[in-house]
């Protein structure tokens, strides 16, 4: 470990840039369902300028005492004339109301969204004064006399409120949770630790994937930028040959469809189904041979029993349709099923078509409680599920072809997509 990260002291991370932040090595899930192997940090960051002292983002409250013993080896409380906070999650903003009542002259830095955000955070008492605060976006500055703190308004990255600050003079990039790792390593540096590539794309994966679009366009913002550090909120800081870590975020946004030809064409449909008996998994392979039919559209059918929910999601991410089928089970899906759709909120689904199938014995419900949850998921369900009573006959495996043949089209856009077919009333 880093002597200064040991006695609780700042680390310089470029010429009066510190960081000041807080350990949290035994940190085995974060945000309820994420699992991390090696813990996190919680990175705070102080800049010194002729002016002043600004500070980039706190700590979770929990780690406050290790936060304040730091910054108090880099700088005076009454030093401190600005408070940047790139985004308001609990586990940056934590420190914030007790560093404003140590440091009560430091004006608050935010993005316009964070506005709305802020009482809720620091829950004034009645007759408190007004924070001071000044919302800023991308092309906004704040000069420190030598120095200049630049803002980039980056949207959902992954919080509404998200902005990013550049030290404009020495290149160092502050980016909030993008480029953040779980991964705690008192060494700090990215050349210094040990190998954090798996949680550096498994963060991007939790965190950033719903956003794939805000974040092409925070890295259009980025990719100009002159860089010799990223010092992003959770984990290590990069400094080696920082560049690299753009390049990795545009690679993952910007992945090819999984089912896509190699020229980049061609629309795909993932299948995915659980079956006890049987029944559910013949709809699917009729289904699949349905949309097999219709030139141009790849479709892959898995049965869920045999793979992990994490591993179909990203092959969920690089389908453009995905329909699931389960049989009725005391008067819902099964729970293969709802694992797997309670791990979809990691995606960004909206522009995916979705449907439903299923083989019931007399109430049925799993293909509508499907279909809604893909709904909420802002999934486009331009075709009304099938559900067939027990065994499919011959008559009812044509229609689940003719289902499937109805998908495919949608997907290419042959097809009035408007139109449903009702084939439930097979059942
Ligand atoms: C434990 C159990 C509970 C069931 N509960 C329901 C139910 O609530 N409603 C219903 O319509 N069918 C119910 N069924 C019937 C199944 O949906 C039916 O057998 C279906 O064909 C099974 O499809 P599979 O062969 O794909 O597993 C139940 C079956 C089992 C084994």
């Amino acid at each position: 470990m880093n002597d200064a990260v040991q006695h609780r002291e700042g680390v310089e991370i470029a010429d009066g840039v510190h960081w000041v932040g807080a350990l949290d090595p035994d940190l085995r899930t974060f945000d309820i369902c994420l699992h991390t192997d090696h813990g996190t940090t919680y990175n705070s960051y102080t800049v010194r300028g002729r002016d002043g002292v600004a500070v980039i983002d706190t700590v979770k409250a929990s780690h406050a005492d290790e936060f304040f013993a730091r910054l108090e080896s880099v700088a005076d409380y009454d030093e401190i004339r600005a408070i940047v906070l790139d985004h308001l999650e609990p586990d940056h903003s934590g420190a914030l109301p007790e560093l404003m009542r140590r440091a009560p002259q430091a004006r608050l830095y935010l993005s316009p969204r964070a506005l709305g955000l802020l009482n809720a955070v620091l829950k004034p008492a009645d007759g408190d004064p007004p924070p001071s605060v000044e919302t800023v976006d991308t092309g906004d500055s704040l000069s420190l006399g030598d120095r200049t703190l630049r803002f980039l308004h980056t949207p959902f990255l992954h919080w509404p409120d998200t902005q990013c600050t550049y030290l404009a003079e020495d290149g160092v990039l502050f980016s909030g949770d993008i480029f953040g790792s779980h991964y705690c390593d008192g060494r700090l540096f990215d050349d210094r630790v040990g190998a954090f590539d798996p949680e550096f794309d498994d963060y991007y994966r939790q965190i950033m994937r719903p956003f794939r679009r805000p974040l092409i366009a925070a890295l259009e913002l980025m990719e100009p930028l002159d860089l010799t550090v990223i010092a992003p909120t959770h984990g290590p800081v990069l400094r080696d040959r920082p560049r690299r870590y753009l390049a990795r975020y545009r690679q993952l946004a910007e992945r090819p469809r999984i089912g896509a030809d190699s020229d980049g064409a061609g629309p795909s449909l993932v299948i995915l189904y659980a079956s006890a008996y049987g029944a559910t998994a013949r709809m699917a392979e009729a289904i699949a041979a349905g949309a097999s039919d219709q030139a141009g559209v790849r479709v892959t059918h898995h049965d869920l029993s045999d793979n992990e929910p994490a591993a179909l999601v990203d092959l969920i991410d690089g389908a453009d349709g995905l329909v699931i089928g389960s049989p009725t089970f005391n008067g819902d899906a099964v729970k293969p099923v709802w694992d797997l759709l309670s791990s979809l909120n990691t995606l960004e689904l909206a522009g995916k078509i979705g449907a439903a199938f299923g083989s019931y014995g007399w109430s049925g419900e799993a293909v509508r409680l499907i279909e809604e949850r893909l709904r909420a998921l802002k999934l486009r369900v331009p075709v009304a599920g099938v559900r067939v009573k027990l065994v499919p006959c011959d008559t009812e495996l044509v229609a689940c072809r003719a289902f499937g043949h109805r998908l495919a089209e949608a997907l290419t856009g042959t097809t009035d997509t408007g139109r449903v077919i009702e084939l439930e009333e097979l059942g």
